[in-house]
């Protein structure tokens, strides 16, 4: 009765939806690896059949050595040393092709995700930490991939194991097979309550490997400020905050396993010394052999232990969901639509003629958070063109170009691109329009690697005289070819070994190597001197390649150079008129 009451809590919950929506999308993985689980079942299937074979053929020999059967001693001898040696050289072998499989399989169901990851919508994702992130798929996909090779057929090795184990109990002796058994009501009562500690613990568990991964990964990343602020003893009381949180936890579910396995294990004793009792009282009656007892014997603890491995598979099933749910929380969130490649790709060809313009109307923009950026604005930009977004800190001039870039996505107004002779041709934005962005954003943005490898990660057939041709229009070259390596040369982390104005041009040099008819600089220049900043707006602009430039920026230096200048503030975006923008440069 409780039972039923619980499980129509559960449906209640939603839970068990909730659990068979995570089986599915399970599923939806395992099914492009059934053979992989048809070769583990038949090798698990293997090893059980040759291990029951084995006691059978140590009973024989127990029983010939007794005289209690007659056969040929030598030859069942060398049976059972060809058994044993099989036995182990099938076991190698099948873990050797089973690690072979698993690790091309979890790098597979990986590769998958992260592409998933990667190709989420910009702003759901960004409200995960990057370190709970990490955690999803690194420990829960494994899990996944783990669950999906060994589950079922787990499940399949272990009823066969228990049913054929019974079954040659039953066959020589079904008195044995009530001694064998007597244990199992404590076995599923002690598994059920350890497995819902499980269960709980496995949630606490990813919650704060989670935790532990983001603070780890903040704070490696940011050592200069815990050293700048004199915060290491405050950081590694945080780290001694979290260790103890965890060991807490930890602990707690570790004393409950452990009293769990010890009266598990002294049942697992008293079935045995049943079974031994009842098999000496039987061969002394003379209903069996001794080869029969030790066959017996070998058999109960075969049959306990695979019970509780069958068990066991609950937690396991109940973990596999748990991560599966947790990689559905990012998977399931919207992802970028990339359906109109096609009309991008047309665009793009007429835009290497035309260049690109864009046309942005009666357009509002809100942050899930609720934060209003814009509401109603419109807004400008042709080829040829610089045009700079000004305004005081926090207006949305970064907005404004993450929405150019699709990665926000307004809930009103028209956004278009258009290209052509008469720019008769339009698109709306969307992801796919990226590709004829080139993006230099603020903060440092370079990868580790060498210049070269940065530079070819927007344009990988690039010569390394294209490469110093952008290195010379960012004003780059000046120190890259001072370098014993120049393009050859190391950047460390996050643009390490280099300043913060140098890595500033090492982007802007990225950027123009990727040739896009758009290019937007969002405070790009903030770090290099006032000559600098215009000889790299000149140089970008010089070229005929009908190019769009805009940029945000909250120096005035530059407005002077530009076509347009429009002033993001109060939601609104304002085109400025000669006087304004004379204004701004004298209040500066
Ligand atoms: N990811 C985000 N989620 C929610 N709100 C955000 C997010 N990013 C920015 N905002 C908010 O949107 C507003 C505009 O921010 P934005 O970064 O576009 O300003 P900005 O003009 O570029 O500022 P700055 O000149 O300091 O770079 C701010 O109020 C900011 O708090």
């Amino acid at each position: 009765m409780n039972i039923i009451k619980h499980i129509i809590r559960r449906i209640k919950e939603g839970m068990l939806k909730d659990m068979l929506r995570q089986t599915v999308w399970i599923y939806g993985y395992a099914r492009h690896y059934w053979k992989s689980m048809i070769f583990y079942t038949l090798s698990g299937l293997t090893g059980t059949a040759i291990g029951l074979l084995s006691s059978i053929i140590s009973k024989d020999l127990v029983d010939i050595i007794t005289g209690h059967q007659t056969g040929e001693l030598l030859k069942t001898f060398c049976m059972m040393i060809g058994f044993t040696i099989g036995s182990q050289a099938i076991s190698q072998f099948t873990s050797y092709l089973s690690s072979k499989i698993s690790i091309r399989v979890d790098n597979e169901i990986k590769a998958d995700i992260y592409e998933k990851m990667l190709s989420t919508d910009w702003e759901a994702i960004t409200h995960y930490h990057t370190g709970d992130l990490l955690v999803r798929w690194s420990s829960d996909a494994s899990n996944i991939s783990n669950g999906i090779l060994s589950f079922i057929p787990n499940l399949i090795i272990y009823l066969f194991k228990f049913i054929m184990a019974l079954g040659i109990v039953i066959y020589h002796d079904a008195t044995f097979a009530i001694f064998a058994l007597i244990g199992m009501p404590v076995s599923v009562l002690m598994s059920r309550k350890l497995m819902n500690r499980m269960v709980n613990n496995n949630k606490r568990s990813a919650a704060l490997n989670a935790e532990m991964s983001g603070f780890n990964q903040e704070s490696l990343s940011n050592i200069q400020t815990i050293k700048a602020f004199d915060l290491i003893k405050l950081y590694c009381e945080r780290l001694k905050d979290l260790q103890t949180k965890y060991l807490k936890m930890r602990l707690e579910f570790n004393r409950m396993s452990a009293v769990t396995s010890f009266i598990m294990a002294i049942v697992g004793m008293a079935v045995s010394y049943s079974c031994y009792g009842w098999g000496i009282y039987r061969v002394w009656s003379g209903a069996i052999s001794y080869g029969t007892m030790t066959l017996f014997l070998s058999l109960s603890g075969q049959l306990t232990g695979t019970l509780n491995s069958l068990i066991s598979l609950v937690p396991t099933a109940i973990n596999l969901t748990t991560s599966a749910g947790r990689l559905m929380d990012i998977l399931n969130m919207p992802r970028d639509d990339y359906s109109q490649t096609e009309e991008v790709t047309q665009l793009s060809d007429m835009g290497k003629k035309y260049g690109i313009r864009l046309e942005i109307s009666n357009m509002s923009y809100k942050y899930n958070s609720g934060t209003e950026v814009f509401k109603n604005v419109s807004f400008e930009a042709a080829p040829h063109e610089i045009v700079a977004l000004v305004g005081p800190s926090g207006e949305g001039k970064t907005t404004m170009l993450r929405i150019l870039l699709s990665l926000l996505h307004p809930y009103e107004g028209t956004c278009l691109l258009k290209s052509g002779e008469n720019y008769n041709n339009s698109l709306t934005l969307s992801p796919a329009a990226r590709a004829l962005f080139s993006y230099v954003p603020q903060g440092n943005t370079m990868f580790s690697g060498t210049i070269a490898d940065n530079m070819r990660s927007v344009k990988p057939d690039a010569a390394d005289a294209e490469i110093i041709e952008a290195l010379k229009l960012s004003c780059a070259w000046e120190f890259v070819s001072e370098l014993p390596d120049t393009i050859n040369s190391e950047i460390k982390e996050r643009g390490g070994g280099f300043s913060e104005g140098q890595a500033q041009r090492l982007s802007i040099a990225r950027a123009i190597l990727r040739k896009s008819p758009i290019l937007l600089l969002d405070e790009a220049t903030s770090a290099l001197d006032v000559t600098t900043e215009r000889n790299v707006l000149k140089n970008i602009m010089k070229d005929d390649y009908p190019r769009t430039c805009i940029v945000t920026t909250h120096r005035p230096t530059v407005l002077t150079m530009c076509d347009r200048v429009y002033s993001i503030h109060d939601m609104q975006c304002t085109l400025l008129n000669d006087d304004e923008i004379e204004e701004i440069t004298r209040n500066f």
